[in-house]
């Protein structure tokens, strides 16, 4: 079998794979990037953007139903076909211009599944073997199993994501992002919306006062939310399925739905990959790698993106961890992974956001802390909106007045996010950030009132 010599092989066409590439390739490497699903990866196709195509229509209709006695009358609703036609119109083509893009600009592409044969070498299904100075696996992750009876019957993130029909009622099983967002959107559909979740603490990596102030918000719009609800198998029945679980008192609960969404974290694609033929380790969290992104086991092989042991699988983070790995191929292992100030945003409505540490972790590493929180429910841009469950945890280094985290949960919370998470890169204090003259009205100019 020929085998065909590349400066870099990329494997996965996602943020990561696809950071890459573009990198390389405007440094004059010679570049090939495999794909085996649809070019783009997870984020455009299957997760951020289709998701926020959905989040952003139903959001509307529940800002304006909480703006009811403001002003705006008469009801609106969600058409879901209406929605779903929209949503194809604006992802199927991106495949294809993914695809293009990348040709145009002389990366070569391969379709098919890749996996290794040697140390710098792929095989990939029906094309034969790739050989490159570097390898970069860029492979993203997939829906972790529950590990439970009946669990076919379970819908993942994927097949939400290209319903036809919003069925009457649904249930989500697990606590995290997906249910806590897909929840939102359902309830303004027009579903019955249940999430179980199996331990007292949804929203791992939120702050857990946000998070209930969140639930509260979400039971008013009809969501309910069980906790301490192990999962314990799922069965068929004739109006769709019953999940069986077990409450506080040992006791089993049954809860019935037309469907069922799984939503119980993402596992990195590293078990297809043959990578004992490469030497790269693994861990459960994915490949591991060093500072510089690089295989501790294996020095051509780079791994970025959701399949790399390090960070929150998170499209930034993908990125920021690419643009390393294609630093490092370019110009010889000179940047190390920085993802200060990278910040969490669960897209309910309203958003929650976190970023830098949370207080018990602050706590935990003795760190001599001033804790501003409070209701941000009572502020007039929240009053304007209607909206009755808000609030905010900054936190501040005592002796230096730098911010070290930042939480909050009310309107724009992504872009509130980002204010307070470049505040953490680049060490800005409380003082820097009461100085600016924010716009007024604006959430950025909300950051006065969680200061004073
Ligand atoms: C429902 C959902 C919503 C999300 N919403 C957000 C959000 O709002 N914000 C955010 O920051 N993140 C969000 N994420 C996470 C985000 O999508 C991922 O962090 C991001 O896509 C990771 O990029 P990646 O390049 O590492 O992997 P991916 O995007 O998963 O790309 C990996 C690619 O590799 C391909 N591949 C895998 N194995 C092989 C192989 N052996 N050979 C060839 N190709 C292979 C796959 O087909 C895939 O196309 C969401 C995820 C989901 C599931
Ligand atoms: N807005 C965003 O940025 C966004 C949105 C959706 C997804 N994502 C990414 O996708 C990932 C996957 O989302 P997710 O909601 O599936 O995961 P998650 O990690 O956010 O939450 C999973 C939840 O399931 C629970 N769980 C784990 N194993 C379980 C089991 N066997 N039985 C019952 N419960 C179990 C966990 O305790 C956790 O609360 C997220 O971690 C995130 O990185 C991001």
């Amino acid at each position: 079998m020929t085998i065909k010599r590349h400066d870099v092989v990329i494997l996965g066409s996602g943020p990561a794979g696809g950071v890459v590439a573009g990198m390389c390739q405007k440094a004059g490497l010679d570049v090939v990037v495999v794909e085996e699903d649809g070019w783009g990866g997870v984020c455009p196709l299957r997760g951020c953007e289709p998701k926020k195509v959905l989040v952003d229509a139903t959001h509307a209709v529940s800002r304006i139903r909480d703006m009811e006695g403001h002003g705006p009358v008469g009801s609106v609703s969600i058409d879901w076909q209406n929605l779903m036609q929209f949503k194809r119109a604006l992802i199927d083509p991106i495949p294809d211009a993914v695809l293009q893009s990348l040709e145009k600009r002389g990366i070569k592409t391969v379709s098919g599944h890749a996996s290794f044969v040697g140390e710098g070498q792929v095989e990939v299904s029906g094309y034969g073997i790739l050989e490159g100075k570097h390898v970069v696996i860029a492979t993203g992750a997939r829906t972790r199993p529950l590990n439970v009876s009946g669990e076919e019957l379970l819908l993942a993130s994927r097949q939400f994501l290209e319903l036809d029909t919003m069925p009457k009622s649904i249930l989500f099983i697990g606590g995290g992002f997906i249910s806590f967002e897909f929840a939102c959107v359902a309830a303004a559909a027009g579903a019955d919306v249940t999430i179980v979740h199996r331990s007292s603490r949804v929203l791992k990596g939120f702050d857990h006062d946000l998070s209930l102030s969140l639930i509260e918000g979400m039971k008013e719009l009809g969501i309910k939310v069980f906790i301490d609800r192990p999962v314990l198998g799922v069965e068929k029945t004739d109006s769709g399925i019953v999940v069986t679980s077990r409450n506080d008192d040992g006791e089993k609960e049954y809860f019935t739905a037309e469907l069922g969404v799984i939503g119980v974290g993402r596992i990195p694609n590293v078990d297809r990959l043959n990578l004992d033929a490469a030497g790269v380790t693994v861990s459960k969290r994915g490949v591991v790698v060093n500072d510089f992104m690089q295989s501790v086991s294996n020095p051509r092989v780079f791994a970025a993106g959701d399949c790399a042991e390090p960070g929150t699988p998170l499209t930034p983070l993908a990125v920021l961890q690419a643009t390393t790995v294609a630093r490092n191929i370019i110009d010889e292992l000179l940047t190390k992974s920085d993802l200060r100030g990278a910040a969490s945003v669960v897209f309910t409505h309203p958003p929650l956001m976190s970023v830098g540490m949370l207080e018990e972790e602050a706590r935990k590493q003795g760190l001599d802390v001033i804790i501003h929180s409070g209701d941000a429910a009572k502020w007039s841009e929240h009053k304007r909106l209607g909206l009755k469950h808000a609030g905010y945890k900054i936190i501040e280094d005592r002796s230096s007045g730098r911010i070290v985290g930042a939480h909050y949960l009310g309107q724009h919370a992504e872009e509130v996010a980002n204010i307070f998470g470049m505040a953490i890169r680049h060490g800005l204090t409380r003082e820097n950030l009461m100085d600016h003259p924010w716009a007024y009205p604006s959430f950025g100019y909300t950051l006065r009132y969680m200061f004073s």
